[in-house]
């Protein structure tokens, strides 16, 4: 989208969620910077009215501020100058959506082109408004909430069109990717990640995968084939992370989800294409490529965290790289130009469900005892790392073009994890599972770490150690520092080229789930980020949930987190001192 492209080419605005369409995360502005962050003061601070986790950040557009909530997800446009409110938006949705999210009432976030703000509501409609009224001008649904379709993504533009996915792989929700027209908000595709070719808009003789150790077609009923029955049609596949675009390739990226249940013993097969990487055409939604990094899932390792498009050298040789960090402990480099696996490596020691990727097959090599189908329904399997909710979940990590370093936020958690039989009902949860999380073992006592990682070696260039799990987003920028949140609620920035040099530390009302953006109004650079605990990891504190089975397994290793934060709802800006 033209629009787009110049809107965030000039740094002084955040005009998409991840700042430009690589989903890089990076800034160009230097105001402030290694020598002076330690001096950043609150300049404002704003109050959304909901007590629920907030992630995703606002976006900033030619001196207005647009900022969303969590559940009922309100919009509100704020004049940089006054701080005003220029016009609110409230949708009226039905409180029953509520139980239908899995992991907290959150929202990432809000899309923006050519004078309209996207929003993609919880009940599942997404809606366009006037950016300069906050007048609804179209509304299209994408799901059905009752099914436990409800959706959490930040929608995105590219070119003309407004991309969106869906919610509710523990529902049992058939995953999918859809396209709609941002002026009227007419559907223009819509590719399933699971079933018939047709509906996935896989073409069997050149939709390709890596196999073999070579890029070849997928053949006919790659999907179909790899399921027991008619398991594919609640089988899962969604698709609520974050999206990127590369224009040249006229392509986007992005992963699809987990399949159901969280039982494999139901679900026989390598249940393609759930937990893959995928590259459609933008204008078609026809697969490119598609590479599924956990067949057969048996821990929830939900494979929808975010791709990022980066050109570097991968061992030695120029790459339009795509990167990603997975929930199953592997980071992974692909050529996204063709799907080509290049690197795939551990990016926490503590992984341990499988030894290594085979990089000719491209599947990971499962020590059994972490087998979970293996050890079979109502069997305890312990010791699992990661657990569920991964070495990295939604928390975006950003890439920097200087240190051609990736810079990830992470989890350092395992678990005990007991599948058991469930049936489907419609609208019911069908996980299959119970689940304990607790700190890596034998390690530094925390549950996260604060991590920079170079992509060509696959390797882990520092790990800085942090006592809960960051779930907040990372930026980076041309001033030399590397910034995220802190689930106690500290944003923090460090030294870009030396993260565990730690130049800025502030304790905002709540903790921190949020993505760290930057922006400059009136030659003044601001640094922002959402305080507001929730998410899967502060569901305990969020939902107000007591025992640990309870948020799928969640509230145990986060129980202390009562002791540093309490819920909250609100922006915190900052800025130099004049
Ligand atoms: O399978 C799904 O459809 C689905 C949806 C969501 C969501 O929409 O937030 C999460 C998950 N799964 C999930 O597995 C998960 O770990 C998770 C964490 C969060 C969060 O916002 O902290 N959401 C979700």
């Amino acid at each position: 989208n033209a629009d787009v492209e110049k809107l965030t080419a000039n740094p002084k605005n955040w005009a998409m969620q991840a700042g430009d369409m690589y989903n890089q995360r990076h800034s160009q502005l230097k105001q402030i910077n290694a020598g002076n962050v330690g001096k950043m003061q609150v300049a404002w601070t704003f109050s959304t009215g909901v007590l629920r986790g907030h992630e995703g950040s606002p976006l900033v557009i030619d001196g207005t501020m647009y900022l969303h909530s969590p559940f009922p997800n309100k919009v509100f446009a704020i004049e940089l100058e006054t701080q005003k409110i220029i016009w609110k938006y409230e949708p009226k949705q039905d409180p029953a959506v509520i139980p239908q999210m899995c992991c907290d009432t959150v929202n990432r976030g809000l899309a923006y082109a050519e004078g309209k703000v996207f929003l993609q509501q919880a009940d599942s409609n997404l809606v366009a408004l006037d950016a300069k009224t906050g007048k609804l001008i179209w509304t299209v649904k994408n799901g059905d909430p009752k099914l436990g379709a409800v959706n959490t993504n930040a929608p995105h533009v590219f070119k003309d069109k407004v991309i969106t996915g869906i919610s509710g792989g523990e529902w049992g929700v058939r995953g999918f990717l859809a396209a709609y027209d941002i002026n009227t908000g007419k559907q223009v595709w819509k590719g399933y990640s699971v079933g018939p070719d047709a509906e996935m808009l896989i073409d069997p003789a050149k939709t390709t995968t890596w196999t073999d150790g070579a890029v070849k077609p997928v053949g006919p009923d790659s999907s179909l084939k790899t399921w027991k029955g008619d398991q594919w049609k609640i089988g899962g596949g969604t698709t609520w992370g974050w999206f990127s675009y590369d224009k040249a390739l006229n392509s986007v990226f992005y992963g699809s989800g987990n399949p159901s249940t969280w039982n494999p013993a139901q679900r026989p097969g390598d249940n393609k294409w759930t937990m893959s990487i995928w590259s459609r055409d933008v204008d078609t939604g026809k697969v490119n490529w598609v590479y599924q990094m956990t067949p057969y899932d048996e821990w929830d390792f939900d494979g929808v965290n975010e791709m990022i498009l980066a050109d570097i050298n991968v061992k030695g040789k120029p790459t339009k790289a795509l990167v990603h960090f997975d929930r199953n402990g592997f980071a992974y480099t692909l050529d996204r130009t063709n799907g080509a696996l290049l690197v795939a490596q551990k990016y926490d020691p503590a992984v341990n469900w499988a030894t290594h990727v085979d990089m000719k097959t491209g599947r990971p090599q499962v020590v059994s005892k972490y087998s979970t189908a293996q050890n079979g329904p109502d069997v305890n399997t312990k010791g699992v790392c990661p657990a569920a909710l991964g070495t990295k979940d939604q928390q975006p990590a950003a890439f920097d073009p200087d240190t051609k370093l990736f810079y990830v936020p992470t989890n350092h958690v395992c678990m005990d994890y007991e599948p058991f039989a469930v049936e489907y009902t419609a609208g019911q949860p069908y996980v299959g599972a119970t689940l304990s999380m607790y700190p890596a073992p034998g390690s530094h006592g925390g549950m996260g770490n604060f991590i920079t990682w170079d992509a060509s070696s696959g390797k882990i260039v520092q790990s800085k150690a942090e006592k809960f799990s960051v779930w907040s987003g990372a930026l980076t920028t041309a001033g030399g520092i590397a910034c995220y949140g802190t689930l106690e609620g500290y944003l923090k920035c460090v030294d870009k080229k030396n993260i565990s040099k730690e130049l800025f530390k502030f304790k905002t009302p709540s903790g921190i789930i949020g993505n760290v953006f930057t922006y400059e109004y009136k030659g003044k650079q601001y640094l922002g980020v959402f305080s507001g605990i929730g998410g899967w990891a502060g569901i305990g504190m969020a939902a107000g949930l007591e025992k640990d089975q309870e948020g799928l397994g969640a509230v145990g290793g986060y129980r202390e987190l009562s002791q540093y934060t309490e819920l909250g709802g609100s922006l915190t800006v900052f800025t130099l001192p004049n």
